[in-house]
């Protein structure tokens, strides 16, 4: 689906990804580490963003016929080229127009994802068809009953998933997931759990996730950044175990000393609603 090659990004003298070797293929992966480990650079670098110093990025649709093997180099493409080519990120707010109802938002994505988008303006059975997607998209991720809202007055929950809803409209292959739990308040944390292990079952996913209680639950598998360099990448429980992520990052972490919305565990500290 996607892979680097020795993906390097240097910010003058700082090396915040470094070096790194990634293949995602039809799994969810979650990308942990520290604060300041390279995650969100490693997620700009993939969606065109970011610019890598070193490198390479490619690509692989399902079925699809690129050069050589089937992968395709996107290093150089821009994030509309990275996204028309399946690649989408959901924690894109500049993507959801504040003003506009939950459901035009979606309309919209689909239609810019759709291959009439050109000429869709003129074409009323396109319309009815991209908002007919727009709704079966809504009911997946469970704002079928906000179609008609305006967007910015939706809760921090119901914005994270409609970040997801347009990421689904545009058709992705690879969905990039960032913090999709962040600012959700505790009653919608399960909504959002319950909604990445549903996309995660036909989209290969890639999650930043900094509780990791929900990490260990919805993961295939666990790449551990620390400085910008991979340290670790396995099955969640190895990677738990692995004494270098408890060191860099765990920290004497065991399975439920934070609860999912970071509260007190039974027999624990406070939480703070992830590892940070
Ligand atoms: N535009 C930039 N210019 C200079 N340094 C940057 C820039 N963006 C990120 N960095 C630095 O690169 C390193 C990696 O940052 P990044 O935001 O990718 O980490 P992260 O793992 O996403 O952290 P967090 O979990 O806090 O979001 C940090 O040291 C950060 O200060």
């Amino acid at each position: 689906m996607l892979r680097t090659n020795g993906l390097t990004k240097e910010f003058g003298g700082l090396t915040a990804v470094d070096d790194v070797d990634f293949e995602l293929g039809d799994e969810l992966c979650s990308l942990i580490g520290p604060n300041g480990a390279g995650k969100t650079t490693f997620f700009d670098l993939l969606t065109g963003a970011l610019e890598p110093t070193r490198g390479t990025i490619e690509l692989r649709r399902d079925g699809g016929a690129g050069e050589s093997d089937g992968w395709r180099d996107v290093t150089d493409a821009s994030p509309d080229e990275t996204a028309a080519l399946g690649v989408h990120r959901s924690y894109q707010i500049t993507n959801v127009f504040p003003t506009l109802s939950v459901l035009e938002n979606v309309r919209i994505a689909a239609q810019a994802g759709g291959d009439d988008a050109a000429t869709f303006w003129r074409n009323v059975d396109a319309y009815d068809e991209y908002v007919e997607e727009a709704r079966e998209i809504l009911d997946r991720v469970g704002l079928a009953g906000r179609a008609e809202d305006v967007a910015e007055n939706l809760s921090h929950g119901a914005s994270r998933q409609l970040e997801v809803a347009v990421a689904l409209a545009g058709d992705p292959d690879v969905l990039l997931l960032d913090e999709p739990n962040a600012g959700v308040s505790s009653e919608s944390v399960d909504d959002i759990v319950a909604l990445i292990e549903d996309v995660a079952e036909d989209h290969a996913v890639l999650l930043v996730e900094h509780n990791m209680d929900i990490v260990m639950e919805v993961s295939d598998r666990v790449v551990v950044l620390n400085q910008g360099a991979v340290i670790a990448d396995g099955e969640p429980a190895a990677v738990r175990e692995d004494p270098a992520v408890q060191e860099a990052y765990l920290g004497g972490y065991e399975p439920g000393d934070l609860d999912r919305r970071g509260e007190e565990s039974a027999d624990g500290e406070p939480g703070s609603g992830g590892i940070a």
